[in-house]
């Protein structure tokens, strides 16, 4: 699958796409992606792809213009393959598991990382399918949430992770099993005076899974409960869960 991104600051994706284990999946083409900088399709000596916004007030807004002709290129260099075009911005829906899933999916997408204030509605009303949000905070731009996508849209692919269960057991999957993550420990068994939960050390593996499984159902309902009400309703929960859940009381 590929994702073109349309983003001003492309220097920043380089690091990024070289690091970590995601970048096997970048680099063998399983997950491709092609950068372009708007400033390359805007006109004059100045090559502007800003400008004020009409009836005043503060910070740049972003042409429509140079944005357009962005992704006219890109739609022929990807054969118009109907890959939906994904606004970041704050506005957007809250990216999720399912938000990676569907956008992972298929031919990949066309990721268009806002600046300043945000881009001239004429263009993410013509040409925008979907805006999508990292959270109620506030960015500097579209890319750090871009990369998020492209991140999490990875370590989906197959072969991308080491064990190929490990992103299966990765939490905040509803479709697995949607639990917190269980806390991790290695050597040295003792460190700074404090030991490795024994159970851990005791190479019984039911009773290591039984204790990793009682961390995650503990620590999820201290934290998220919500996530512990989808799991249950989901009959997710076994009755050992119900019964070390009932013990916290
Ligand atoms: C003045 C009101 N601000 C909107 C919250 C202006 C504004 C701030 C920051 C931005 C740049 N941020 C993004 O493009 C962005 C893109 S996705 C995202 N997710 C969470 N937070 C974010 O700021 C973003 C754009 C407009």
């Amino acid at each position: 699958m590929r994702f073109d991104v349309l983003t001003l600051f492309p220097e920043l994706f380089a690091p990024f796409l070289q690091a970590g284990v995601t970048r096997r999946a970048y680099e063998s083409g399983q997950v491709q992606v092609q950068l372009w900088n708007p400033r390359d399709f805007a006109e004059g000596n100045y090559r502007r792809v800003d400008d004020r916004p009409f009836g005043g007030g503060p910070g740049m807004v972003m042409m429509a213009e140079p944005l357009a002709r962005a992704l006219a290129t890109v739609r022929a260099a990807r054969g118009d393959d109907g890959a939906p075009v994904l606004l970041f911005s704050p506005i957007g829906e809250r990216l999720d598991h399912a938000g990676v899933e569907r956008w992972g999916a298929g031919p990949g997408a066309i990721l268009v990382c806002g600046r300043y204030e945000g881009i001239d509605q004429r263009f993410i009303d013509r040409f925008v399918d979907v805006q999508l949000s990292l959270g109620d905070f506030v960015l500097s731009g579209g890319e750090i949430p871009a990369m998020a996508l492209l991140d999490a849209v990875a370590r989906l692919q197959p072969g991308v992770l080491g064990d190929e269960g490990s992103h299966q057991a990765d939490s905040f999957n509803p479709a697995l099993d949607g639990l917190l993550d269980c806390p991790h420990y290695t050597r040295p068994e003792v460190w700074d005076g404090v030991a490795a939960p024994a159970e851990l050390l005791s190479g019984h593996h039911a009773q290591i899974e039984r204790w990793r499984r009682d961390q995650r159902l503990a620590l999820t309902a201290a934290r998220r409960p919500e996530l512990l009400d989808a799991a249950r309703s989901a009959g997710r929960l076994s009755r050992a869960d119900e019964a070390l859940l009932a013990k916290l009381g």
